[in-house]
């Protein structure tokens, strides 16, 4: 299986039914993602950006098209989600716009959590959380509650969740939209350094163009399909 790119989208396509008519949200789109890759995912608001990171991460089924991952294919016209789940959980990690952090847990809480909803055992859940938060440099504010952090704070942690369970893809929807531009670059700093470090794939999806010089490669949209 070694080789296998972490993603594989194949013609992934999704239709909507809207009044009368079909909305291509997505139309027919093939990449893959290898793993230690950071790509980029631009294109104009609608272009179906966020609908292929719904598909992708196991959240909706296509229309047509499969999603592979690891050199097995997982989702397809025909899957029922609910048994994604475990796959989703064990092999994605999510990072959206906002944190959505838990707001009466401290950052470690939050972390663990994710964790524990593993099967992981409190004290290693909260040990291994603990750990993150140290490589994500955020060790000093394990105890504080979300309201305490800083927007980019929060967005760290939020990374450090989608990385508990050690899954081979993230995928990030406008992580730093709510960012300023010092704390944008360091969150997108923080994916380079996982992709890297960790052999994990990337696909963020940004309207952001000032950390172009971070991906590996970018994918543009159009109209539901990757623009030639
Ligand atoms: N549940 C839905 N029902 C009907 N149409 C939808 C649905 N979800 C998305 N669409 C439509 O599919 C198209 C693609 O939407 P999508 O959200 O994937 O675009 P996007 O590139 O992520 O846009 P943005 O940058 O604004 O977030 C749009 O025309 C949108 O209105």
């Amino acid at each position: 299986m070694s080789g296998a790119p972490v993603l594989s989208a194949r013609g992934l396509t999704r239709h909507y039914a809207s009044g009368a008519g079909v909305v291509r949200a997505l139309d027919g789109v093939s990449f893959d993602i290898a793993a230690g890759e950071l790509v980029g995912i631009f294109g104009p608001s609608g272009s179906g950006k966020s609908t292929f990171l719904m598909l992708a991460g196991l959240l909706e089924r296509p229309s047509a098209g499969e999603v592979w991952l690891g050199g097995q294919r997982v989702s397809h016209a025909g899957v029922h989600l609910d048994g994604l789940r475990a796959t989703r959980r064990r092999r994605i990690g999510f990072v959206f716009q906002r944190a959505n952090l838990i707001p009466f847990l401290s950052a470690i809480e939050n972390v663990a959590l994710s964790l524990e909803i593993a099967d992981v055992a409190p004290p290693d859940a909260r040990h291994h959380a603990r750990r993150l938060l140290e490589a994500l440099d955020l060790a000093h504010r394990a105890d504080s509650l979300p309201a305490r952090l800083s927007g980019g704070e929060q967005q760290r942690v939020a990374v450090a969740r989608a990385l508990a369970n050690g899954p081979p893809l993230i995928l990030a929807d406008e992580p730093t939209a709510a960012l300023d531009s010092a704390r944008s670059r360091q969150v997108m700093q923080l994916f380079r350094r996982i992709a890297t470090t960790r052999g994990t794939a990337v696909a963020v999806v940004t309207h952001d163009p000032r950390s172009v010089d971070l991906f590996d490669r970018i994918v543009e949209f159009e109209d539901g399909r990757i623009k030639k």
